[in-house]
């Protein structure tokens, strides 16, 4: 829904906007028109027979006006869809896959861009000859590129955010992210876009009429301009109706595509929306008990450990070298065992996490060791088992989870589409999972249909900590997934992390740069360092005996310690 501004304004680009698809359409059937007879005629006093069209000497200035609304609008909004279409795939295909497609089509956009667009306009339409469809495919090839330039850095910035990161966790293909994630998120550049460009449109049928580049054949009002200067009309009192007239209606038409625009934008940027209609409270969200989960499924296959990491190392290709970002890390996980995994910023715990969901990307790379998971080599894996495989059997709540949500989309939607990526059910069936798995982490149902900037961020935390347990995995590997948030919040978010770990059984790796944070809920812990693992000891009652003198400095740092189920700020 719309705010009443917006509604408002909205509604009147709507009226004037149908107003002038009305009199284009209804034109012919209200003013008398013969479309033999073209030229404009010799400019005659003033006088309503003229206005209404009863006056038998040529085409009266009403007739003319009316049908000039058809070929005006015409070629402004198809020129705009036709610009409109190839700027979006540009942009597109060039943020998403880059490579040799971005190279070629950024330097199409370079190209044109350099080029001054009058007499570009004119060279290309004097080559192809006047006409309506020489008119439209300059236009579109005018407006075309500074969309598709702007589209690719919006797509280039997407991309990086978290959701599209999440979703590529989850085992989503690259043509799904593009549909489900990309689009819907430049959806509302596009059309403020569309928008400007068919004003556009409309104001260069004008210009290039007005030059005489326009099809002679039919009426425009940017012909009635042309026509009204042949004869001389701003040098008389002419001028009042036969400049005034089309002048009025270019302006209405490219003011309805502005209001209408500024009312589609709201609609489909819920951000721009005031978020008057909910008030509930993180608080409120916690007094929901979490619902008792059904068991887990047992994987047959699996012996312990659940996961075994040997000897894994992953360097960044950079221009000064090679970054050794993850040395030769060894360790295991067991069935419902937290290993937490603690180190200063830079220590390479992300891309250790990355590594494991086989989500490095260029200029990352595995250098060595091994990584089994229930006894398969996670490096081995192909792309469809390794879609398989994340979010299902091994799931991941990102860095920075709070902005692993997707804005345009609702988090029940958002759960929906996790469980469907991997259970055959109906879509029915995964709602009510949805709203199940809300309850599992604490928010109630009636919150389902909220978008995630209309809740607060240890409730966006937990919807994302939901999509991560849709498909009962056997493995979390949760990444910071307290940062960011304020003291209470995070320890009710460790308290919600503990409960669930130890409810459904799960292997967690808990990573985090905070060591009395992993220490209230690991049962071993294990110590980064430059890419290394420095220290492994077991956790008892908050405890842990370090043996590297890094860990000893870091537990010496520690105020007090507290044992595990127990928050240190509560
Ligand atoms: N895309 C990249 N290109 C080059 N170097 C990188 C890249 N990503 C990470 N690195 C380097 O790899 C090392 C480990 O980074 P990583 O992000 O894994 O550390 P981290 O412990 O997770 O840090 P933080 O907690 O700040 O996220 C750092 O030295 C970092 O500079």
């Amino acid at each position: 829904m719309n705010t009443p501004i917006a509604r408002y304004l909205g509604f009147t680009g709507f009226a004037i906007l149908v107003f002038m698809l009305l009199l284009a359409i209804l034109g012919p059937f209200i003013v008398p028109y013969d479309p033999n007879e073209l030229i404009a005629p010799a400019f005659q006093p003033p006088s309503w027979s003229y206005l209404l069209g009863t006056n038998d000497i040529g085409q009266d200035i009403f007739s003319e006006l009316i049908m000039s609304a058809r070929v005006s609008l015409l070629v402004g909004v198809v020129s705009a869809l036709i610009a409109t279409l190839f700027g979006v795939i540009a942009g597109l295909v060039a943020g998403y896959f880059g490579g040799w497609a971005e190279t070629i089509l950024m330097r199409l956009v370079d190209v044109k861009l350099t080029l001054p667009f009058l007499p570009l306009m004119i060279v290309v339409a004097v080559f192809l000859g006047p006409g309506l469809i020489t008119q439209i495919l300059v236009i579109a090839l005018v407006i075309w590129a500074p969309m598709a330039r702007e589209l690719r850095s919006q797509v280039l910035t997407a991309r990086r955010r978290g959701f599209v990161e999440a979703a590529e966790a989850i085992g989503a293909g690259g043509r799904y992210i593009l549909r489900r994630h990309l689009l819907p998120n430049v959806t509302p550049l596009i059309i403020p876009q569309f928008v400007r460009a068919a004003n556009t449109g409309i104001l260069m049928e004008t210009s290039l009429s007005f030059l005489g580049l326009g099809d002679p054949t039919v009426k425009s009002w940017g012909m009635m301009l042309f026509y009204a200067n042949s004869r001389s009309a701003f040098l008389t009192d002419a001028w009042l109706w036969w400049l005034l007239p089309p002048g009025i209606c270019i302006t209405l038409s490219v003011l309805s595509f502005s209001l209408l625009g500024y009312a589609l934008e709201e609609r489909v940027r819920p951000r721009l929306r005031t978020s008057w209609r909910f008030g509930a409270s993180e608080r409120s969200a916690n007094k929901v008990r979490p619902l008792k989960r059904e068991p887990q499924e047992q994987d047959p296959e699996s012996p312990e450990p659940l996961l075994s990491v040997q000897q894994l190392s992953v360097e960044y290709v950079t221009a000064n070298g090679a970054i050794r970002a993850v040395d030769s890390v060894s360790f295991s996980v067991r069935r419902g065992e937290v290993l937490g995994i603690v180190g200063e910023s830079g220590s390479g715990k992300t891309t250790m996490a990355a590594a494991l969901m086989q989500l490095l990307k260029p200029p990352g790379r595995l250098t060595g060791g091994r990584m089994l998971f229930a006894g398969n080599d996670l490096a081995s894996l192909d792309a469809a088992e390794l879609k398989r495989l994340r979010n299902n059997r091994i799931a991941l709540i990102p860095q920075a989870a709070m902005n692993a949500l997707n804005p345009v989309y609702t988090v029940q939607k958002q759960l929906v589409e996790a469980i469907l990526a991997h259970q055959k059910i109906r879509r029915s069936e995964a709602r009510i999972r949805a709203n199940h798995l809300l309850q599992l982490v604490g928010i109630t149902p009636d919150r389902a249909r909220a978008y995630p900037h209309e809740l607060s961020g240890g409730m966006r935390q937990r919807v994302v900590i939901a999509i991560a347990l849709a498909n009962n995995p056997s493995l979390v590997i949760a990444d910071e997934p307290t940062t960011g948030l304020d003291v209470i919040v995070q320890a009710e978010i460790l308290e919600l992390l503990t409960d669930l770990q130890s409810r459904l059984e799960l292997a967690m790796i808990f990573i985090s740069h905070d060591l009395s944070v992993v220490l209230s809920v690991a049962d071993r812990i294990a110590i980064m360092l430059e890419g290394k693992i420095v220290d492994q000891s077991s956790v008892n009652s908050g405890v842990f005996h370090p043996n590297h003198p890094y860990s000893q400095r870091l537990q010496a740092a520690l105020p007090r310690l507290k044992s595990k189920h127990t928050i240190p700020f509560s």
